[in-house]
């Protein structure tokens, strides 16, 4: 069976490693059925990563064969991404609630050799699949068709093998495969390890579906760490009463999940969040947290680190930054500070550039020894993002170009201006709708706000979606009188041309807000 060198990087030695130092020590804390908490030890799960592993070892895969594992977060499916790191067998995951199209073109795209999903999930009736299945349980792992057994040409786990493949939303179309290595990734663990994200003692809570790497952040985080794993339900995330009961029972001290996790608690109940007394930090990523909410939530958590978490999956992540305490009232944008330990992020302006004076503003590129492999089986598009450092590009080394806009501000911190390609050109005028959306949440009342552009006979008219406070949405909202204070804030050609309220902002499978179901929503009569 290959296996890695004792000194390679792998992600299972990595994660299994406190096992030595505290094997009875909580690996995860997680629900069963009937909602009643269990502590699977790190010897508990370590024993399970290895009776895994022989039978996948059983199958005759080679380093390098993908297995696509479908699960929620859970003790069960953390045993099997590390009993597949052990064997070099890159891990490609899907949530329950991925749909059956984007797994189908997941498995074209990977022909993986074996597709092994939570034993509590049913088949998927797909018209092409992978060639073999397996169901997992904290039981065990069943072959329920082997795939043929492969001539195998490797014989060693090399720390530049591959350890994950995450599938982006590929918001421009085609989802693309974003090829981790154990090097990149156990690189970035080492890196939050030295920034101290978490600790021993902590409980690290992860709400995100397996498919976002937001899901293996939390796990990477929490067991390389000595940490326990605490991973909430999907059916306690739509419930503040549920979630937040969950959080206090299983006495999580760290909770992670993108901005939208927070609001229903905080629009519904947010006094619930009072009973959150074991909490020492929250971690927020994926976009950035509207401002009234990200107030309200400190207001209700004062003694709580708030950690803004910012990053592609290229990298894992690029910079955490604690978010001031209290909000300054004038602050408008939420800085994303500076590269987490052994990485750098540096600013190139319109011209090619380097920004180095504050206030100057350009794209984002991260320089780091975590960045991806390249994206599955697509050369142009790797090259497109996996540039010569524009620094100085004669050595060849590689930067990841992120896409994202920044400013430096006095300290030499970065402070998030958007996505490259939210930047829209409006009458000639180049608009950030990340700075409409800004102003629109400054209004009483709105707890957040999005923009976007909607095609009108030839023309592209700015549209903006507002969520309301319960009390401002039982009054009635004053569009003109809205859109009048955004008037006097921003240039003309800046001004949405109409704003609607919604109950809430559409949101994609990984809980950011989904600007494609809110420009159909906007453009549909009312
Ligand atoms: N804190 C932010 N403010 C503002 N825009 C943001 C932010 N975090 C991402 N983003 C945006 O989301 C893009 C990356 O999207 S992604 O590839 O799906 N990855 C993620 O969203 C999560 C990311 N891998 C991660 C995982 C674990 C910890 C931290 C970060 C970035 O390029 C940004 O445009």
């Amino acid at each position: 069976m290959p296996r890695p060198h004792p000194s390679a990087d792998n992600l299972y030695q990595l994660l299994m490693a406190p096992a030595d130092a505290g094997p009875d020590r909580p690996a995860v804390v997680e629900a069963d059925e009937n909602g009643v908490l269990h502590e699977i030890s790190y010897r508990r799960l370590d024993a399970l990563v290895k009776q895994y592993a022989a039978v996948l070892d059983g199958l005759g895969l080679d380093v390098g064969d993908p297995v696509v594992v479908e699960a929620d977060t859970c003790a069960a499916a953390v045993a099997m991404l590390l009993a597949c790191s052990l064997l070099g067998l890159p891990f490609v995951t899907v949530s329950p609630h991925t749909p059956d199209t984007r797994l189908a073109t997941i498995i074209d795209q990977v022909t993986p050799a074996l597709h092994a999903r939570a034993n509590d999930l049913p088949a998927r009736e797909l018209d092409r699949h992978a060639e073999g299945s397996a169901v997992f349980d904290l039981g065990g792992l069943v072959i329920e068709r082997a795939p043929a057994p492969r001539v195998r040409r490797r014989r060693e786990v090399l720390s530049t093998d591959t350890a994950y493949i995450v599938f982006t939303s590929g918001s421009t179309g085609r989802p693309k495969g974003v090829v981790m290595s154990h090097r990149a990734i156990v690189t970035f663990l080492r890196a939050m390890l030295a920034d101290q994200l978490a600790g021993p003692a902590d409980r690290v809570a992860s709400t995100s579906p397996l498919q976002f790497d937001f899901a293996l952040f939390g796990i990477g985080v929490a067991l390389s760490a000595g940490a326990a794993l605490v991973p909430v339900r999907r059916e306690d995330l739509g419930s503040p009463r549920r979630m937040t009961a969950f959080l206090r029972d299983a006495k999580a001290t760290q909770v992670h999940g993108v901005p939208s996790l927070w609001r229903p608690v905080l629009r519904h109940d947010p006094d619930l969040l009072l009973e959150l007394t074991h909490l020492r930090s929250v971690v927020f990523a994926g976009e950035e947290f509207p401002l009234p909410e990200l107030r309200r939530l400190q207001e209700m958590l004062p003694a709580v680190r708030l950690v803004n978490g910012y990053g592609a999956t290229e990298s894992m992540a690029a910079s955490f930054t604690d978010v001031p305490n209290p909000l300054p009232a004038d602050q408008e944008r939420l800085s994303i500070g500076r590269a987490h330990a052994g990485a750098e992020m540096t600013l190139v302006d319109a011209d090619g550039r380097i920004v180095t004076e504050p206030g100057g503003s350009g794209e984002i590129y991260l320089r780091s020894p975590a960045l991806f492999t390249g994206y599955w089986n697509d050369p142009e598009a790797t090259a497109k993002v996996l540039v010569p450092d524009p620094v100085e590009p004669r050595h060849g080394t590689k930067v990841l170009r992120t896409g994202d806009l920044a400013r430096l501000d006095e300290t030499g911190e970065l402070c998030f201006i958007g996505r490259a390609d939210f930047q829209v050109q409006i009458r000639g005028n180049r608009v950030e709708l990340g700075e409409i959306e800004g102003t629109l949440t400054r209004l009483p009342g709105v707890t957040a706000a999005a923009a976007t552009v909607v095609p009108r006979g030839g023309d592209q008219i700015l549209m903006a979606a507002v969520t309301l406070t319960a009390a401002a949405a039982a009054a009635d909202f004053d569009a003109s009188a809205a859109l009048a204070f955004v008037g006097k804030q921003l240039p003309s050609y800046m001004v949405p041309r109409s704003v609607r309220v919604l109950p809430e902002l559409p949101l994609t499978q990984n809980g950011k807000v989904d600007r494609e179901a809110l420009t159909r929503r906007l453009t549909a009569p009312r």
